[in-house]
Order: C-alpha cells, then sequence, then structure tokens
C-alpha cells in the first residue's frame, strides 16, 4: 500500500476536488496522502471524510501545500487559474507529477506553467474525459475533409457557476478544428455575438455559451453547410469521467520525462 504512488489534491473542498478525493480512496493503484484548500476555507483543519459528510478518513484539510506536496508522487488540481501557476512551481521544486484540470488561463499563466515544465511532468487539458479527447480527434478529421463551405460553430453549455468562457473543452475542439483546417485560431475565432454584427466571416470557428442550473458540461461542434449539417457532440452527466481521467493521467506521468503532456498523450489518441 505505502508504494502506491501518493496523491494531493488541490482545491479538495470543489465540486471536482471531492470527486477526485472519492476517486482516489476507490483505487487500488494509488492513495490519498493531501487534501489541500485555499487559506481562510471552512473546511481547513477539518478531516477530509467528514467534511463531506461520509465516515473520517484521518486526513485534514490543509493551508500548507509546500508540505502535503512534499509527501506527494501526484497533484490533482482543479481549482483557478491563478493557484494552479504558484502550484506549478511547488510541484516542479517537489518533482512530482502535476495535472492540471483547471480552465480559464490566459497567455502569461500558461507560459508560466510552460516553464514549470522544464522541470517536472505536467499533464494539462480542459476536458480529461476519454469522450471529449476522441471528439477532439473527431473534430479534427472533420474539419480536415470540409473546406470553409461549411460553418464551424462551437456551442458549450455549463452550471451556473462556471466562470470562464467559452470553456476549456471548447477551446480545445476550436484549436483541433483550426488545426484540421490549417488555420490559426487566434485569428479566425469569432467570439461574443451581439448587435448588428455583419454577416459572419467566411472561415470564423465561432463559438457560444450557455449557462445554467446543474449541467455539467455539453457540447457541440457545428459544422454547418447548404443543405446539410454536421452535429459532433459530447454530454456529460457525471463529473466521475473527468476524475477517472485525472487520475489516469496522474499514474501515467510516474517516471515519464519533463515536459507538458495533455490527455491525448496519456490516452494513446
Ligand atoms: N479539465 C477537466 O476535465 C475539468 C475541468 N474543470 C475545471 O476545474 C476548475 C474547478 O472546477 P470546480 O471544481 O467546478 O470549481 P470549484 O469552485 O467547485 O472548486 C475549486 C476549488 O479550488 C479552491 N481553491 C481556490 N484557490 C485555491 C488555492 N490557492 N489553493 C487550494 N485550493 C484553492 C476553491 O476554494 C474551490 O474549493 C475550473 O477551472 C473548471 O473549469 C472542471 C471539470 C472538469
Ligand atoms: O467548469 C466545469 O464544470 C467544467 N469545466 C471544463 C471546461 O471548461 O471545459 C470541463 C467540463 O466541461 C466541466
Amino acid at each position: 500500500m505505502a508504494d502506491l504512488p501518493g496523491i494531493v489534491i488541490m482545491g479538495a473542498s470543489g465540486r471536482m476536488g471531492q470527486m477526485l478525493a472519492q476517486t482516489v480512496l476507490q483505487s487500488d493503484k494509488a492513495r490519498l496522502v493531501g487534501c489541500v484548500e485555499r487559506p481562510g476555507h471552512p473546511w481547513i483543519g477539518r478531516d477530509m471524510g467528514e467534511a463531506m459528510g461520509s465516515a473520517p478518513l484521518g486526513l485534514c484539510l490543509t493551508d500548507d501545500a509546500i508540505a502535503a506536496i512534499a509527501r506527494a508522487q501526484a497533484v490533482i488540481d482543479f481549482t483557478t487559474p491563478e493557484a494552479t501557476v504558484a502550484t506549478a512551481t511547488l510541484t516542479a521544486q517537489a518533482r512530482a507529477v502535476h495535472v492540471i484540470g483547471t480552465t480559464g488561463f490566459g497567455p502569461d499563466h500558461l507560459q508560466r506553467i510552460k516553464a514549470a515544465a522544464r522541470h517536472a511532468v505536467i499533464v494539462r487539458a480542459g476536458n480529461m474525459s476519454l469522450g471529449v479527447n476522441l471528439l477532439v480527434q473527431l473534430t479534427r478529421k472533420v474539419a480536415a475533409a470540409l473546406d470553409a463551405d461549411f460553418d464551424i460553430e462551437v456551442v458549450e453549455a455549463h452550471h451556473r457557476h462556471k466562470v470562464d468562457a467559452p470553456s476549456g473543452t471548447a477551446l480545445m475542439l476550436g484549436q483541433a478544428a483550426a488545426e484540421g483546417r490549417g488555420v490559426a485560431l487566434s485569428e479566425m475565432s469569432e467570439r461574443g455575438r451581439d448587435g448588428i454584427t455583419g454577416e459572419r466571416a467566411r472561415g470564423a470557428i465561432g463559438f457560444s455559451a450557455i449557462r445554467g442550473g446543474d449541467i455539467v458540461g455539453e457540447h457541440d461542434v457545428i459544422f454547418a453547410g447548404m443543405g446539410e449539417r454536421i452535429v459532433l457532440r459530447h454530454v456529460a452527466t457525471d463529473r466521475a469521467i473527468f476524475a477517472r481521467g485525472a487520475l489516469r493521467a496522474a499514474l501515467w506521468g510516474q517516471d515519464r520525462k519533463p515536459g507538458e503532456y495533455d490527455m491525448l498523450d496519456v490516452l494513446g489518441l
């Protein structure tokens, strides 16, 4: 048991944090060695099991990320961009695998993650599920087969608490579409239409976001042509799919060379 990779969860009280804790606890391939929350969080000092409403685990939530990460072979991090970038420095120092599920990064955050990946294994993906990563590959393939007579639109829907848009998944899908078409997403992306927008630009890749209720995560990639339309769709109904993917990435990352990887690497897609 003590030989199994030790996992620390950042943002342990969150929607994903709790799902991750349960997934690691149920696994016979890893052990939960730390649960970290932000300073001032009301769960700090409480037993993680009790805080989640179940039996005590003998593991208390802490805000001491450095001490927790020192015990870890892998850190699974679904938090915020600022928290994740700070954690990347710590995981690089500790040489622990850093699995990043957080979304909403800006260019500066991404640069800092890239720098940390010179010293540590980082697996980062806006979506850790098998289904979405398959959808990424399908999107790339369909986009490569069609020309700009087919308008590409990425539509995503999430719960009311989500703070970033477009979702990380939508951006992965848009990036795959752009790659399939051989264009730069930064030059073709069209977001936030409102008012008299003018006609759609030929070749644009459009994004729109729906927010409401408890929607776990839904993504459509629409290829709309004249007289026909292809729709590639993924619907997540359970956050366990993301947690399973993240744990798989943490195990896959053990003994890899430092670098920044994604779920396509982990899944061999
Ligand atoms: N890549 C994927 O497959 C998925 C990614 N996500 C992303 O994961 C992130 C988190 O999502 P949720 O769990 O729904 O959010 P959430 O808000 O429920 O959880 C985030 C947690 O991080 C904690 N946190 C913030 N700063 C921290 C710090 N400095 N140290 C430790 N903990 C800190 C917060 O207190 C909170 O408990 C979002 O960016 C979301 O888009 C969510 C689901 C799947
Ligand atoms: O915030 C969420 O909930 C999710 N975020 C990820 C994203 O931004 O795509 C993945 C999933 O869709 C759920």
